[in-house]
């Protein structure tokens, strides 16, 4: 059985910066990691490279056994569709409704145009599993809202919506909580965290908070100045190993000349 999610010894520069030194990992299919490291160590380089944002100096990504490394771009846009994002800043279309930013969900899979986007012409179908996605996330009520009059909380249940109506298999979530409340961060980890659970995703999800980590996490993986430095299941891993991810040298760019090994 293929993993979700494998890295195999992933090296990414930028010039003379050696950002992503080695780093390898698999997570299988319905697990649910939390990715930790401080500022610069190269956690957003690492998402990035996860959908073939990043050309990579030598290694391998693959997505369900499916290489990006070699992948045509017809592949590419195949495993890209199969992979759901959920951002800090929530993305949302600030013209459009909940609703019509929901089905914006579906545009990849089915190539919907911009009048079925709207709503105009999007099947039946395809409108009731929007609204139908809307009220997993609890925004029914909200279906006609535009993003400006959400709260951020809300906003971030409406990305969900959209991933889930993309119907994904792998969900990357980038600092999913960072322009939230204590509170609604909270209230949308355990939303994020049923829904992979409910539909058996495969998630990474980069945090910066590790008690959130400890009590959300399957498994942790952290990185340090570019490489793995923890990858265990959550019981394993103490917050002192999680604290030494922050001290001494964490940044890619802190190390002499950018190649250190
Ligand atoms: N496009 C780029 N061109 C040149 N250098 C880059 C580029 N993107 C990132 N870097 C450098 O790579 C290093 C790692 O950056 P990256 O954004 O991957 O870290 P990060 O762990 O995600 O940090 P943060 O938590 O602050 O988002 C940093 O030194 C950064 O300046």
């Amino acid at each position: 059985m293929n993993a979700a999610i494998t890295c195999e010894d992933v090296r990414v520069s930028y010039g003379d910066l050696q950002v992503l030194r080695g780093v390898s990992f698999d997570i299988p299919a319905g697990q649910g990691v939390v990715l930790l490291g401080a500022n610069g160590c190269g956690k957003s380089t690492l998402l990035r490279s996860l959908n073939g944002l990043e050309k990579l100096q030598s290694g391998r990504v693959m997505i369900h056994g499916a290489s990006l490394t070699d992948a045509s771009r017809r592949d590419l846009r195949k495993i890209r569709r199969s992979m759901g994002y959920v951002f800090q800043q929530f993305n949302l279309v600030p013209q459009l409704s909940a609703f019509q930013n929901v089905l914006l969900g579906a545009m990849g899979r089915h190539r919907l145009g911009l009048l079925s986007c709207l709503g105009l012409t999007a099947s039946a179908e395809e409108r009731a599993r929007a609204m139908a996605c809307l009220d997993r996330v609890g925004m029914a009520d909200r279906a006609q809202h535009r993003p400006s009059q959400l709260s951020g909380g809300q906003q971030q249940r409406v990305a969900i919506a959209r991933m889930l109506m993309q119907a994904p298999k792998v969900v990357i979530a980038d600092e999913p909580i960072a322009s939230l409340d204590p509170k609604a961060g909270r209230e949308v980890l355990d939303l994020l965290w049923r829904i992979v659970r409910e539909e058996g995703l495969s998630m990474l999800c980069t945090l910066h908070q590790l008690e959130l980590a400890q009590e959300y996490a399957d498994r942790i993986i952290g990185m340090k100045a570019g490489q793995v430095e923890i990858d265990s299941a959550i019981a394993e891993t103490d917050s002192a190993q999680m604290n030494a991810l922050y001290s001494g040298m964490t940044r890619v760019d802190a190390i002499a000349g950018g190649t250190a090994a």
